[in-house]
């Protein structure tokens, strides 16, 4: 029989489910030590958010196949190092969505009517009605910034209460917004004209601090913030200031910089702000819902059938995905350039397969052209399994074309990302068999291997141009590890990416669009 560790509190019907077929073991509050030391033995391990699966853990896990997370974040797995060990990692992007968007609700509430002060003053003996004077939400305005799952049902009820409603989603479509009766506008408008704010996006190293002193002071006084989302994406230090000065009026936190929550300046303020210990998904329905989503996904995988949510490797018949697997890899990193490059609304995808490739399945490509040009957005939201649906939920056309007389390599694949101004397109091949490159970028031929940090520019060809954008890269520390440039006409309009051992330091970008000539530069992680 498999073996199943379960190393944080699950929903016994979980549990109950796995224990059809397989040994189930609960050893929970293991540090990643601890784990490593136990993993080798099992072939899956359940958790949520308590476990640490750091690279140690995977590297001791011998036989492990399959990391179930009973919620969405996999923030506290290494995806990467999994996916290079073969285990299929699965998460439920569904199961906690109404308990997150219920509480978020119940933090605007919250705030509104002070219910948490007024029932702690009840507690200590006291009939202070005064000093709990609330707002009423009806025809206030609600601004949501990201407007996914999560920020979707918070609309759709909050419009029900009476609210007006503004959003901010740079992924999102102006239609998917109106059918919640939103106004997308831009961060600014957003932040001056909301009494109150809530937080439904990922955190990402651009979404880090979104809400810091800058932002915090172009909200009314009157203004009132809610976060359920990820800690991080408020400056938790700006936010205790702006409460204490009285830039805003209020702030409700269910998530924090550093889990569990330390010592804090956050927990001397008084009534204005209201905190809970990541509750978001604490309902009995929410984890009863993941516990039994990702025990399916395990016990099916422990079967040898497909998982239904796997973040890092799709389900598909072991012959074929051994066959596709490097083209999906390929229209995946092409599917996230390109979604990079367009930079945010996208109206449609063109899907191009050439020369052998035309004659093959399409569908597992398309799908992981879609995971790819998403992830930017959606992170370990979107899978193999969801990319379909998350693109015409966004709004995003899929063409789907073939062109069998391509031959520079024996299949390539071509995506052409169209948005309301402009088009970006990325064309790619293998080199053997598993070799990834990117061979070209907006018309303009090159050969080079996708890396994780790039800086790409769009420029004039000129003497001088790729010796200063070298010495501003030289200047901030960061190291070039390959570089090319490509061109369609000597001294004309060029691209040039520069492959990078580190990431790409802030201001470093804002520094290398001011040297003459060039027209546009990007920072692509993949
Ligand atoms: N507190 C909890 O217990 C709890 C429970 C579940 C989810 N969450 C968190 O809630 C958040 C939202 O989850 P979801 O299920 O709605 O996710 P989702 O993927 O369905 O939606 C996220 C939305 O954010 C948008 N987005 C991405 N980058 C953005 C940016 N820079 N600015 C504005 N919008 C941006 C995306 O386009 C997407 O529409 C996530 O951070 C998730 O981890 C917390
Ligand atoms: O309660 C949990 O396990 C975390 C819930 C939530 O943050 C998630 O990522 O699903």
């Amino acid at each position: 029989m498999p073996k199943v560790l379960v190393s944080d509190p699950i929903e016994q019907v979980g549990i109950d489910l796995l224990a059809q077929v397989a040994q189930v073991d609960i050893h929970t509050g293991l540090s990643p030590a601890e784990l490593a030391a136990m993993i080798p033995g099992y072939d899956a391990l359940m958790i949520r958010s308590g476990t640490k699966v750091t690279q140690e853990v995977i590297e001791a896990a011998h036989q492990l196949k399959i990391i179930g997370r009973a919620g969405v974040g996999v923030d506290n797995i290494d995806v990467p190092a999994a996916t290079r060990k073969g285990i299929i990692v699965v998460n439920s992007p569904e199961g906690n969505t109404i308990a997150a968007a219920e509480h978020t609700l119940a933090m605007m509430m919250s705030l509104a009517r002070h219910i948490p002060d007024a029932n702690e003053s009840m507690k200590a003996g006291k009939w202070d009605r005064k000093r709990f004077t609330g707002v009423e939400i009806y025809k206030k305005t609600l601004g949501i910034i990201g407007l996914g799952k999560i920020g979707s049902h918070v609309a759709t009820v909050a419009r029900a209460m009476g609210m007006k409603l503004l959003a901010y989603d740079p992924f999102l479509s102006t239609e998917r917004a109106d059918q919640l009766g939103c106004r997308l506008v831009e961060l600014d408008v957003l932040f001056s004209e909301s009494d109150f704010i809530t937080l439904h996006l990922p955190k990402t190293p651009e979404t880090q601090h979104l809400i810091s002193g800058d932002t915090l002071a172009k909200m009314k006084p009157t203004a009132r913030i809610i976060n359920c989302a990820r800690g991080g994406i408020i400056d938790e230090m700006a936010l205790v200031t702006a409460l204490k000065e009285g830039q805003i009026a209020g702030a409700a936190l269910d998530v924090f910089e550093e889990e569990p929550l330390g010592e804090s300046a956050l927990r001397s303020l008084g009534m204005e702000a209201i905190l809970t210990p990541h509750l978001g998904a604490s309902t009995e329905e929410a984890q009863a819902n993941v516990a039994i989503d990702v025990a399916e996904q395990i016990r099916d995988v422990l079967l040898g059938l497909p998982a239904r949510s796997a973040v890092n490797i799709p389900g598909l018949r072991p012959d074929i995905l051994e066959k596709l697997t490097p083209y999906m890899q390929l229209a995946e990193t092409l599917g996230n350039l390109v979604g990079q490059l367009a930079g945010g609304r996208i109206e449609s995808l063109e899907v191009r397969l050439q020369g052998e490739l035309a004659s093959n399945d399409s569908q597992p490509i398309v799908i992981a052209a879609l995971k790819g040009l998403l992830s930017p957005a959606l992170r370990e939201r979107v899978n193999y399994v969801n990319a379909g649906l998350e693109a015409k939920e966004r709004g995003i056309r899929v063409i789907e074309t073939r062109d069998a007389s391509q031959r520079d390599y024996s299949g390539s694949l071509c995506l052409i990302a169209k948005g309301p101004l402009e088009s970006r397109s990325v064309t790619g091949a293998l080199l053997g068999e598993h070799e990834l490159r990117i061979t070209s970028i907006d018309d303009f031929p090159i050969n080079v291997s996708p890396t994780r940090h790039m800086l790409l520019t769009l420029h004039r060809d000129m003497p001088g141009i790729i010796g200063k954008i070298g010495s501003n890269l030289g200047s901030f520390n960061v190291n070039i590890a390959s570089m090319q440039v490509g061109r369609k006409m000597v001294r004309g309009n060029a691209v040039m990416v520069i492959s990078l051992d580190d990431p790409l330091p802030e201001g470093l970008l804002a520094e290398i669009t001011k040297v003459q000539g060039i027209r546009d530069a990007y920072i692509v992680n993949l």
